[in-house]
């Protein structure tokens, strides 16, 4: 793994992993992997379809084993944590898996309170009230609280999966492919809204995406899957410089040199 840029004496690590391998019977999906998420930061990460995007996430969250290496999360390794210390660390961590998957047949208000009644043991009212907010933090209005999946549009969809994993306020959020089925414009309401959640709620963000507007607009830094590894992690300016032939085209081709930053022009327009 190549990691440009470093500045790592000012970052704290929130997430570790140390010569990660994953296989499904002969077929080794991800080879002694490494990767590291730092805290505030959106790391954005990318590869080639059925490269292993999300395996390498499942693997984190522990719904898929591994057959070597190390995961920290929030300083903690959880094979060696005991049940309380497991369940504790669940609670700062959110999950948007794609599509949403929200129940269906649940309302979005009882889908948010599915964490809380999981982890906490709150009154009703509270609940409600907890709800509600998390409801208003991710741009729904109050009446989205009563609603069905199946009444909502798939921005709203989005939201109101983005409110269920933010339901026990986590320090750190996975999203999986966040914004895909969104048109442009609710993908980028999508991307500043993740923005702003990470500026006021200090969250640490864990984006698998295939939109490279969401990483040239609000990835801080971007991870690149490939070979069964991190092939080069860094700043979209690193992915530039970086000599792979699928980097290279997947952010200085067409439709890359089509969303160009202020000041990138002589670089993508290459
Ligand atoms: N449970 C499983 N059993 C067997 N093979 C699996 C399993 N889950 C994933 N795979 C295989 O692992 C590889 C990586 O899949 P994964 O879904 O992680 O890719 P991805 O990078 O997320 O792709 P995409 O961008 O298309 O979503 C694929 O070849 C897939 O078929």
């Amino acid at each position: 793994m190549i990691a440009a840029s470093d500045n790592k004496s000012e970052r704290q690590t929130v997430l570790s992993v140390r010569g990660v391998t994953v296989g499904f019977g002969s077929k080794v999906v991800l080879d002694k992997l490494d990767l590291d998420v730092y805290r505030g930061e959106i790391l954005g990460f990318v590869g080639a379809s059925g490269v292993g995007k999300s395996v390498l996430m499942r693997t984190v969250l522990r719904l898929l084993p591994r057959r070597a290496g190390t995961i920290e999360i929030l300083g903690a390794d959880y094979d060696k944590a005991t049940v309380e210390e497991r369940a504790a660390l669940d609670t700062r961590l959110g999950v948007l898996f794609q599509q949403g998957a929200l129940f269906s047949s649940l309302t979005v208000k009882e889908n948010i309170q599915l964490p809380m009644r999981e982890y906490l043991d709150l009154p009703q009212s509270l609940m409600d009230d907890l709800a509600y907010l998390k409801i208003k933090l991710v741009g729904l209005q109050p009446d989205a609280a009563d609603k069905y999946p199946s009444e909502l549009s798939g921005g709203m969809i989005k939201r109101a999966a983005l409110a269920r994993a933010l339901a026990l306020d986590p320090d750190l959020v996975f999203l999986d492919e966040p914004t895909s089925g969104l048109d442009p414009i609710g993908a980028a309401e999508f991307d500043e809204l993740i923005a702003r959640l990470r500026d006021t709620l200090g969250l640490t963000v864990y984006m698998v995406t295939h939109d490279l507007d969401s990483l040239f607009s609000v990835c801080d830094r971007i991870a690149v899957l490939g070979q069964k590894r991190v092939l080069v992690e860094g700043t979209l300016d690193d992915m530039l410089a970086f000599d792979d032939a699928w980097v290279q085209s997947y952010f200085r081709g067409k439709r890359a040199r089509t969303i160009v930053r202020p000041g990138d022009d002589e670089q993508t327009a290459k």
